[in-house]
């Protein structure tokens, strides 16, 4: 790989969210979402282990295939009982050379949906089976997936109500946490990128580097990344400069969506990033913070700009915002046939 610069990013502990130094971490906060828009994230739970949540994502891409499709969601296996939780296949040729496992927060099912549109986000999880020859190991995964699909969120939600109280005009801490209760739509992914082979898609060749996940701007509140010790995560800055992201021993690596940096009026920047092949194979579990189906996102954080409007009185419901986010992929064009009529 071409020699890149590196991003000096700044270090934010959720352990001074307890103690007198909140308000410090709120402004260091507010200074890292107006800047790069991207910080290493420590001290999320006493229980976040990078060693094992790494085993667990080797543990699951290793399965046997078979075990993994049938987990899989509809539109790699017609038999599914899945339309949005669950396993996708690496698709050959695309821009995106990965494989992975979605879950959703482990109480969303037990919610009322709030329309037969929303049944389809608000899916129960899937959980895969032991391999051949070996107990335990399938019930440890879901065990564990579980505790961490539950402190994750919740870490997320504290890192909004620090965007709330960073905010330089008075803000209430709980801002945000109604959009996010009794339930929201988050979605934690444990992604494997197995090395491309000798030769790329032109898709995926961008100058020097082979790309694994195109250049993108994620599209709800924060996401927050176990990229455990591979390299191959990049941010781009304004000037157009890809940036390295070396991983930290313990720590995640967060940075925020449109919809969180639209609430803040372009305040807080939703910054472009990407993973570009480094030559092995690479493993990572991204936790996306999203709101519950039939949250408000049209909501505005006060303005700090004389001339910005406040918020608008129109409603934009979440689910619908995130179904048109949807159709424009491939593994979910058959949607906008189902439901298109009922998004508007
Ligand atoms: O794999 C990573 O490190 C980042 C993945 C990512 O940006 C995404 O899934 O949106
Ligand atoms: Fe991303």
């Amino acid at each position: 790989m071409v020699g890149v610069d590196v991003a000096h990013l700044p270090v934010i502990d959720l352990r001074k969210a307890k103690g007198k130094e909140r308000p410090a971490l709120a402004r260091q906060l507010h200074e890292a979402l107006t800047t790069t828009g991207f910080f290493y994230l420590e001290g999320v739970d006493d229980r976040y282990n990078a060693v094992e949540l790494k085993t667990l994502s080797h543990w699951f891409s290793n399965l046997p295939l078979q075990l993994k499709m049938d987990i899989s969601k509809k539109t790699f296996n017609k038999n599914a009982s899945h339309n949005y939780r669950g396993y996708f296949p690496v698709q050959p040729g695309e821009p995106s050379h990965k494989e992975g496992f979605e879950l959703g927060p482990n109480n969303c099912a037990d919610q009322k949906p709030p329309t037969e549109f929303a049944k389809f986000f608000m899916e129960s999880n899937q959980w895969p089976v032991d391999p051949p020859g070996v107990t335990g190991e399938a019930d440890k995964f879901k065990k564990v997936m579980m505790e961490y699909n539950d402190f994750l969120g919740k870490a997320g939600v504290e890192l909004l109500r620090l965007v709330a109280e960073g905010w330089p005009k008075s803000t209430h801490s709980e801002f945000f946490t109604e959009l996010f209760t009794p339930t929201h739509l988050s979605t934690f992914r444990l992604l494997h990128y197995p090395p491309r082979d000798a030769s790329p898609p032109p898709c995926a060749i961008d100058g020097d580097y082979v790309v694994q996940c195109g250049g993108h701007r994620d599209s709800g509140f924060f996401t927050l990344v176990s990229t455990f010790d591979y390299p191959g995560l990049q941010i781009q800055l304004e000037d157009g400069k890809w940036l390295d992201v070396p991983s930290r021993p313990g720590a995640m690596v967060v940075n925020i969506g449109i919809l969180l940096s639209r609430i803040s009026g372009g305040v807080l920047k939703a910054t472009t990033h990407r993973v570009v092949d480094f030559g092995g194979h690479r493993w990572s579990a991204p936790y996306f913070l999203e709101p519950k189906f039939d949250a408000n996102v049209n909501i505005k954080l006060p303005p700090l700009n004389k001339n910005e409007e406040s918020g608008s009185t129109e409603r934009q419901n979440y689910g619908k915002w995130l179904f048109k986010n949807l159709i424009g992929y491939e593994e979910y064009r058959d949607l906008a046939e189902k439901w298109g009529n009922i998004a508007q």
